[in-house]
């Protein structure tokens, strides 16, 4: 369980966290999204303790992270797959941060193995991808078993099979009821891997959702098709709904679900030859939210 209250974090004059408040519970992915700048790294970084807070506090399994005695075994954290020793093997990185906490050889091959980096165990760190990085940052945070992950950008640089292992690997950590908590910009990266979204800007909570109310809240209208679209038309006007003629003889509608449009349909021996609900993307509806933090500068987070 992680717990933010009233996080601020001020840069100089930069306000890069507002009163953020949010917490996230074990068994579930929870996204944490919000555009460039909107100060995702940056509650990351004070919640595993590497940033004080300006006022406010970051609590793991309530408390501080200095408060913990031997971190990675509550705490696994990715934060910047790049901050590693070019010089030094996979294996050695992961052996030099396993050894304050007395965890094994055996422990970091297998990590090495569940990664996909076992072939390359003992080869530098130097000559590896991003994605291959950002594979070893994965083993890093995993090492301790621990029940709380947080993970930012983690499937930056990965190809398509790396962002579906990535999301498998998330899935499992979370159905074994750890907490699981991953930053994205890009909403299109996260919406087939989290189950909730916290949805961030100017250091704000904007939004506060589980993935299916956040595709529900979206749902824009019905389009509607029939051959005899103009009686249909005057049916549903009638029985209260807004409707318009769209293209090729279509009607869009709204007021009403597509269960009552179609029974209103077969009462009245109307037939119909499409009928379908049309939703914004996910990442419409994010572009959304995001495009009203920015106009009015962030309001208190809603939950939807
Ligand atoms: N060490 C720092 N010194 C000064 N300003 C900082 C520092 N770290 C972050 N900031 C500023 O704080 C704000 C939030 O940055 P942060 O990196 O947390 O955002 P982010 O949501 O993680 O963005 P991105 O998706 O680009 O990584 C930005 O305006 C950033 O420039």
């Amino acid at each position: 369980m992680i717990e933010v209250r009233e996080l601020t974090k001020r840069y100089g004059s930069t306000l890069a966290l507002d009163r953020l408040s949010f917490h996230v519970p074990p068994g579930r992915v929870t996204g944490f999204l919000g555009p460039n700048g909107a100060g995702k790294s940056t509650t990351l970084r004070v919640i595993v303790g590497l940033h004080g807070p300006t006022s406010g506090v970051a609590l793991v399994n309530g408390r501080r992270y200095a408060e913990i005695s031997r971190p990675l075994y509550e705490v696994g954290a990715l934060l910047d797959a790049g901050a590693v020793h070019p010089g030094r093997t996979a294996f050695k990185q992961l052996a030099c941060l396993a050894r304050s906490h007395r965890i094994g050889s055996s422990r970091i091959m297998t990590l090495l193995d569940q990664v996909g980096l076992r072939d390359v165990a003992h080869k530098r760190i130097g000559g590896f991808s991003l994605g291959m990085r950002q594979r070893l940052g994965i083993a890093a945070a995993l090492l301790g078993d621990p029940g709380v992950v947080l993970l930012d950008e983690p499937v930056n640089g990965l190809d398509a099979e790396g962002i579906r292992w990535v999301r498998g690997l998330m899935r499992t950590l979370a159905s074994e009821g750890r907490t699981v908590l991953l930053s994205s910009h890009l909403m299109s990266e996260m919406a087939l891997t989290i189950d909730h979204v916290l949805i961030i800007g100017r250091g704000r909570l904007i939004a506060e959702s589980s993935m299916e109310d956040l595709a529900k809240r979206f749902r824009r209208d019905i389009l509607v098709r029939s051959p005899k679209h103009l009686e249909l038309g005057g049916i549903l006007r009638a029985a209260g709904m807004s409707v318009s003629f769209g293209p090729r003889d279509g009607l869009v509608v709204t007021g009403a679900d597509t269960a009552t449009i179609g029974d209103l349909a077969a009462e009245r021996r109307v037939p119909i030859h499409e009928l379908t609900q049309r939703s914004a993307t996910l990442e419409d509806v994010y572009l959304e939210l995001t495009d009203e933090a920015a106009d009015h500068r962030a309001g208190a987070g809603k939950s939807l």
